[in-house]
């Protein structure tokens, strides 16, 4: 399809869903059900998942009762625009201006420069009637930082831009389908007036006087839209990276290579144990990604119902867990994804195998919703805080609790003798805990060298990385050990899911070996022990693989890979496929005529044949 034929298909598929979704009807969780089923990054998303939950945070009851009816109902159409041109991750240095107007009671929404333009909202280009939008506040000349406004964009007759707004597409984005279904957008303000009960007022107002009312709540909660969605990415991880797992799992077992004795038949490559090093611990990943998405959605609601009661002891937290899960997440499934396409080889790499669409698709999450590394920096501000507070009194709680045990991680040994102690949780457990615990304090010690903390902040930036991904991949593994300790159905499902874990973190280890060394969290006897135990869970997890893969139920449908066929039916629809391919459809191609003919004539004729 042409971008523009790309985009109208989307268009019709997501009217097509919301009509499904009012006729059936569909429940909240179906409906985001059919939302992956339509598989395509569409206006939707943002309406659904940024724009009515920042009204719902952020708006007063007034304002909800105005403003939810008529987005619930899909009577306006709206999007969330934070990022400009010149400012994405800053939210802080934002450039759009809404000046209050006590004259008309009005806020001026305005874009002084080109870099103050909203750029890269999703839906924003072509399709929302509305959107929140964040500017900086000014009344009677005073800045009071960024604020959020719903503003009307588009006339509700024609779909035309409001005088004053300057609005569009801001081009063709990576991949060839992938999110160009959706109108990323640009939107330039000249001077635009809206009523002053359209700024979202619940954290913070403006009367009648123009006087600037801060509420007693945390200003944070501002930034709430982002921590839910950052929440549901992480789910959504596991799901692609179980797409992309499936595919190669499957076509593993089918393809064979080398190992033919006396004319027999070849070995399946999914029998190579390099192959299973690349892709059971990705296999593993997919389960632990759901687990942990699991949990974090326990710990959203939880925080959810607290800042409803006024309790904001666990926001940071929340925050932190958020921001770290969704940058490790995302970045371990974008590689996953390439990874699994170079284990199914040349074939990997052609469209059919759906993992170049899923790849491109799938990648701007290590962008979207906060830059991976700016997000685990938030993280590494929480654990350099919580170091800090060690021996105030003040003791850890929730996923930082192990640090409550600092005396005793900072100096025990792992008690790992013999390959089999890597299947002990406990020990697995205290591994990751003071691996992480570690580099923690190490960062802290470092900064403490420092006259000017925030200089020191940014000469160890690589290092406090490091130090949030080593305490995100901890939080990761002990809640996937903690969903072994509970209820699972079948002793034999819980084996494969106790064989993943172990995986996951022992592979973790194999990865990160210079830290859990450097740290002395762990022996090079007990590496090497490490790898023995990791190679005989492959050996174990080989013969469930294909079953493990099974289980996540994908339709041959869904995961469009001719390569990730349930029946294995590989090359037969490998060459279906090529020959409906456009190129195919003449057996002498265009440009014969124009090009390859002279070419080979000139040739003939000077070589007299
Ligand atoms: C096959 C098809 C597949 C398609 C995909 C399928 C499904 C999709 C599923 C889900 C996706 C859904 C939607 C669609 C996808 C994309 C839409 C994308 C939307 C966007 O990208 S919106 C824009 C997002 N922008 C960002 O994330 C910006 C990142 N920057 C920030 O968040 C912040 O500015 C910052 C970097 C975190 C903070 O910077 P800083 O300078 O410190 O700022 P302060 O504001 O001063 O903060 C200080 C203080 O506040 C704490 N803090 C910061 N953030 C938060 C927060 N969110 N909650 C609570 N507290 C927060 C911070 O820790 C500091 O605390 P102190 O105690 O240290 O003071
Ligand atoms: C597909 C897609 C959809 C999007 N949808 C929306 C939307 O609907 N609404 C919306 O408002 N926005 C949206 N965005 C914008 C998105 O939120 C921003 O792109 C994102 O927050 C990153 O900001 P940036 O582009 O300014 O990156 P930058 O901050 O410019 O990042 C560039 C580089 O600088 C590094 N960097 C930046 N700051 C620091 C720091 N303090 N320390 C160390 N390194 C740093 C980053 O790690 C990165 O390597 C979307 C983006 C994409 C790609």
């Amino acid at each position: 399809m042409t971008r523009k034929e790309l985009f109208k298909n989307t268009l019709r598929k997501s009217v097509h869903a919301w009509k499904l979704i009012n006729e059936l009807p569909l429940s909240d969780d179906e409906s985001l059900m059919l939302r992956h089923f339509m598989d395509q990054p569409g206006f939707l998303d943002l309406h659904w998942r940024m724009f009515v939950p920042a009204i719902k945070g952020q708006g007063t009851e007034e304002q909800k009762q105005k403003w939810l009816p008529l987005a619930n109902k899909m009577q306006i159409i709206g999007c969330y625009a934070q990022t400009e041109l010149g400012h994405g991750s800053n939210v802080q240095g934002l450039e759009t201006t809404a000046t209050f107007d006590p004259q008309t009671d009005q806020f001026i929404l305005h874009s002084p420069t080109q870099t103050s333009s909203k750029w890269w909202p999703g839906g924003l280009g072509k399709v929302s009637t509305h959107a929140v939008i964040y500017a900086r506040l000014i009344t009677d000349g005073k800045d009071h930082g960024v604020h959020g406004f719903i503003v009307q964009l588009r006339n509700m007759d024609d779909h035309s831009p409001l005088p004053g707004i300057t609005i569009g597409d801001i081009g063709v984005k990576f991949g060839n389908g992938a999110y160009n279904s959706m109108d990323n957008g640009f939107l330039m303000f000249d001077k635009f007036c809206i009523p002053r009960d359209q700024m979202l007022m619940r954290l913070s107002k403006v009367t009648r006087e123009g006087k600037y009312v801060p509420s007693d709540v945390p200003r944070q909660l501002m930034y709430g839209t982002m921590v839910s969605v950052r929440q549901t990415i992480v789910s959504n991880a596991s799901i692609a990276m179980a797409r992309a797992v499936c595919i190669a799992t499957r076509y593993s077992a089918v393809r064979r290579q080398f190992g033919s004795q006396n004319g027999g038949i070849e070995t399946q490559v999914i029998d190579y144990k390099t192959q299973q090093n690349r892709l059971f611990p990705l296999l593993a990943s997919a389960y632990a990604f759901r687990f942990v998405g699991e949990w974090l959605k326990w710990l959203y609601t939880d925080v959810t119902q607290r800042l409803e009661a006024s309790d904001f002891a666990t926001l940071p937290e929340a925050h932190a867990c958020t921001a770290g899960l969704k940058s490790m997440t995302t970045s371990a499934t974008s590689d996953g994804i390439e990874e699994c396409r170079k284990l199914c080889g040349g074939h990997g790499y052609l469209w059919c195998s759906g993992l170049p669409e899923l790849f491109a698709v799938y990648v701007p999450a290590c962008t979207y919703e906060g830059d991976n590394v700016v997000l685990q920096l938030q993280v590494a501000r929480f654990l350099m805080k919580t170091v800090s507070q060690l021996g105030s009194g003040k003791a850890p709680a929730g996923t930082t609790a192990y640090m409550g045990r600092a005396k005793h991680l900072l100096q025990c040994r792992s008690s790992i003798r013999k390959a089999e102690d890597w299947l002990n949780p406990a020990m697995v457990l205290e591994t990751f805990e003071a691996r992480a615990l570690r580099m923690a304090v190490s960062c802290a010690n470092n900064l403490s060298k420092f006259e000017n903390q925030e200089q020191g902040f940014s000469e160890l930036l690589a290092d406090l990385v490091e130090a949030a991904i080593a305490h995100c991949q901890l939080i990761v593994v002990s809640k996937f050990i903690v969903k072994l300790e509970g209820e699972i159905k079948g002793k034999g499902v819980k084996n494969q899911l106790k064989n993943l874990c172990y995986i996951y973190a022992l592979h973790l280890i194999h990865k990160h070996l210079g830290d859990f060394l450097s740290t002395n969290s762990i022996t090079s006897e007990q590496a090497s022990l490490a790898n023995h135990q990791l190679r005989s869970l492959y050996t174990q997890v080989r013969p469930n693989a294909v079953a493990l893969v099974d289980a996540f139920d994908y339709t041959d449908h869904y995961l469009g890979s001719v390569l990730g066929r349930y029946d294995g039916n590989v090359y037969p629809k490998l060459f279906e496929e090529a020959l409906k391919d456009p190129l195919n459809d003449t057996v002498v191609p265009d440009g014969y005529h124009e090009y390859i003919r002279p070419l080979i004539k000139q040739h003939l004729r000077s070589a007299r044949l």
